[in-house]
C-alpha cells in the first residue's frame, strides 16, 4: 500500500545541544491507524511537530501525501489535522466562529454543512454559539479536535488524546477515530496508554531516545506477547537439557534447578501435556510447577527501558 507519510533520515537537534531525533525512518500506510508509544522525552512530540511544519527538522526528508514539507510546505500542511498535547483555543470567540476561522485558515471555501455534521458528530452541535472560555476542559478538548478536522485533512495526529479526560470523551474519542478511519482517514496517535493502543491500532510503533526501535502490526506483536512461559521446579537439578528434548522451548535456569518452558498461547494446542509426558519418560520430575505471563505492559517497558 502507498504510504501516505514518509519520513527518511530525520534528525532533531535542539538548540540546548539535545539529540532529540535520531535518523527516524518511518512510513505511514494511507488509512491505517498508527500508535506511537514511547516514554516521556523520548521525541514523540518532536516527531509529530516536525511532520506537521511546527518544529523545523535538523536534516532528512518527510513527504505527506507526495509533498515535501519544506518545498511544498502549503501542499502538505493542508492535508493535516494536528490535536495538540496542550489546550489552547481563542478563548472569547464562539465555537461555531473558531471552527469556520480554521478552515479559512487553510484556503478552504466554506462548508457549513460539513462544519455542522462535525459538530454534531463530537457533540458541540448544541454547544456552537457558547464562548470556548466557558466550556468545560473536555469540551475544549472536542473543540480542538473540530478545529483539527475543520479543513478536511487526510491525516490527522493526535498528540497524547486521552490524557486526563474522562471515560465518556475517550469512548467519543475512540468511536470518532473509528469513524474516521471508515471514512479513509489516516490517524497517528501518541499515547502513553498502552490498552489504547492496544484497543485502536493498526500498527504499533515504539521511539526510545529519539529512535524508532520497532514498528509492528498490532495483532503480529500481540501473538508475540501472548507468549507464556511454564516454570517447573526440579526435584533434582540438570546439568543440561537431555537431548532427545532439543526440540521443545526449553531453557534451564537458576544452576539447573527449574526448567523454562515458553509457549504460544494463540495456538490451540500449547504443547504442556505433551511435554510432561517427555519429561516422566525421562525421569525428570518437578516438585512444583507456576505458570508466568508477560503482560504487554511489560513488554513495553522492557523494550523502552534506559539502561
Ligand atoms: N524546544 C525544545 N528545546 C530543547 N529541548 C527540547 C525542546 N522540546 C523538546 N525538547 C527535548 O527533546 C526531547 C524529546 O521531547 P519530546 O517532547 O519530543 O518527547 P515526547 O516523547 O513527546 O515526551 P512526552 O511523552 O513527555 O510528551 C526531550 O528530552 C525534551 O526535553
Amino acid at each position: 500500500m502507498r504510504p501516505i507519510i514518509t519520513i527518511e533520515q530525520l534528525t532533531k537537534t535542539y538548540a540546548s545541544g539535545h539529540p532529540a531525533l535520531k535518523q527516524i525512518d518511518l512510513e505511514i500506510r494511507q488509512g491505517e491507524i498508527f500508535a506511537l508509544l514511547g516514554p516521556n522525552g523520548a521525541g514523540k512530540t518532536t516527531l509529530i511537530s516536525i511532520v506537521c511544519g511546527i518544529v523545523n527538522p535538523g536534516g532528512g526528508r518527510v513527504l505527506v501525501d507526495g509533498h515535501d514539507i519544506i518545498r511544498d510546505y502549503r501542499a502538505a500542511r493542508s492535508r493535516i489535522g494536528l490535536v495538540p498535547q496542550e489546550l489552547f483555543n481563542e478563548g472569547f470567540e464562539s465555537v461555531w466562529a473558531t471552527v469556520r476561522f480554521s478552515r479559512g485558515l487553510f484556503g478552504k471555501a466554506p462548508d457549513d454543512a460539513y462544519l455542522e455534521q462535525l459538530l454534531r458528530d463530537l457533540s458541540l452541535w448544541e454547544k456552537r454559539g457558547a464562548r470556548i472560555n466557558e466550556l468545560s476542559g473536555g469540551m475544549k478538548r472536542r473543540v480542538m479536535i473540530a478545529k483539527a478536522l475543520s479543513h478536511e485533512p487526510t491525516v490527522l495526529f493526535l498528540d497524547e488524546p486521552t490524557a486526563g479526560v474522562d471515560v465518556e470523551l475517550r469512548r467519543d474519542m475512540w468511536a470518532m477515530v473509528r469513524r474516521l478511519r471508515e471514512r479513509g482517514v489516516t490517524i497517528i496517535l501518541t499515547t502513553h496508554y498502552i490498552e489504547e493502543a492496544e484497543e485502536m491500532a493498526d500498527r504499533i510503533g515504539v521511539i526510545r531516545q529519539g529512535q524508532i526501535i520497532l514498528v509492528e502490526d498490532k495483532d503480529r506483536l500481540m501473538k508475540q506477547l501472548g507468549r507464556k512461559q511454564l516454570i517447573l521446579h526440579l526435584q533434582r537439578p540438570l546439568a543440561s537439557i537431555p537431548a532427545e528434548l532439543a526440540d521443545e522451548p526449553l531453557e534451564l535456569i537458576e544452576d539447573g534447578q527449574s526448567l523454562v518452558f515458553t509457549f504460544d498461547t494463540q495456538r490451540e494446542q500449547t504443547g504442556i501435556a505433551e511435554l510432561l509426558r517427555r519429561l516422566a519418560e525421562h525421569d525428570i520430575d518437578y516438585r512444583d510447577l507456576q505458570t508466568r505471563e508477560s503482560s504487554l505492559e511489560e513488554i513495553f517497558v522492557s523494550l523502552v527501558r534506559n539502561d
